[in-house]
């Protein structure tokens, strides 16, 4: 089945071999190994979250959500959030070749491509038809995060959910383009840019194989389009973070957690004066 090589002048199988001369003899046991891993690590398996589908928040339940008070609400959802990029960074760990590159390079990947791979994995969680995703234990539509006060991203996070649902991918397919989102050698402030390139394009080229051989091609194209759609939620995301920590300035220093300063906060950029 690699007659799709042919279309490539230089082969990157050689590239994959370099990357990892013992360990993954061909395409298949890359691809088999980032699938593995994201079942691994989903967080939720589709079954229970099936079992889960109809149960949404009551009206009670939803006042309580609504009389939060805004750094209440995004400190809420900032340890929600930050138990999802616990379980992405699980994934990054065991996705080969990434944890070959430097440990500067893995944070900078992280920095940035945990949230696009929390968002990515959304749509297993995501009910089309009532348009509610799973949060906190049921299934909560947009009006559960109105005292975030930042209904624009609520609302194109969900549209994004909508996006990826209608490409019905796989678990296969939704594995391999987590690890092609996470492993993004275009990010910022990276040490070896070609390094990640060369497993950029092993990863690539597991997506690739990996629809071709499910005769769905032309699934790359919109996949690369909305990583452009992921690009511009996230920086409307970092846009509202900025937003909020200068409205409550002690809230974002203190509330986030931890992983907060690792992964988004840098001095300058979010947190005034903030300590490492
Ligand atoms: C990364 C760890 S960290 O550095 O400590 C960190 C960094 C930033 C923040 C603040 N942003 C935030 O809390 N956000 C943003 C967004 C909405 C826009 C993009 C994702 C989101 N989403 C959820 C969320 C869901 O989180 C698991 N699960 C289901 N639904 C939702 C909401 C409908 C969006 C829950 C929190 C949440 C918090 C923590």
């Amino acid at each position: 089945p690699h007659d799709l090589m042919a279309l490539h002048p230089y082969n990157p199988l050689d590239d994959l071999y370099n990357l990892y001369p013992h360990s993954l003899r061909n395409i298949d046991e890359l691809c088999a190994s980032i699938v593995r891993s994201h079942r691994e690590t989903s967080q939720y398996r589709l079954e229970e979250l099936q079992a889960l589908r109809w149960k949404v928040f009551s009206r009670e339940e939803i006042q309580a959500y609504q009389s939060k008070t805004v750094d209440e609400m995004w400190q809420h959802c900032a340890v929600r959030l930050t138990d999802a990029v616990q379980y992405v960074v699980e994934f990054a760990k065991h996705v080969p070749g990434f944890r070959m590159l430097s440990q500067n390079d893995q944070i900078a990947l992280l920095k940035t491509g945990s949230m696009e791979v929390v968002l990515v994995r959304m749509c297993r969680f995501f009910n089309t038809v009532n348009n509610t995703v799973f949060f906190d234990g049921k299934f909560a539509g947009t009006e559960v995060f109105k005292s975030l006060a930042c209904n624009d991203l609520i609302a194109a996070v969900f549209d994004f959910a909508h996006g990826m649902c209608a490409l019905k991918l796989t678990e296969q397919q939704l594995a391999l383009f987590s690890a092609l989102v996470l492993l993004n050698a275009d990010r910022p402030s990276l040490e070896d840019r070609g390094r990640v390139q060369r497993v950029q394009r092993s990863v690539e080229l597991g997506l690739t194989h990996i629809l071709h051989r499910d005769n769905q091609d032309s699934l790359m194209h919109k996949l690369h389009q909305r990583m452009a759609v992921l690009r511009s939620l996230c920086s409307l995301h970092m846009e509202k973070l900025r937003w909020f920590s200068q409205r409550y300035p002690l809230a974002a220093h203190s509330l986030f957690p931890p992983l907060y300063k690792e992964l988004f906060a840098s001095e300058a950029e979010l947190l005034p004066g903030a300590t490492h």
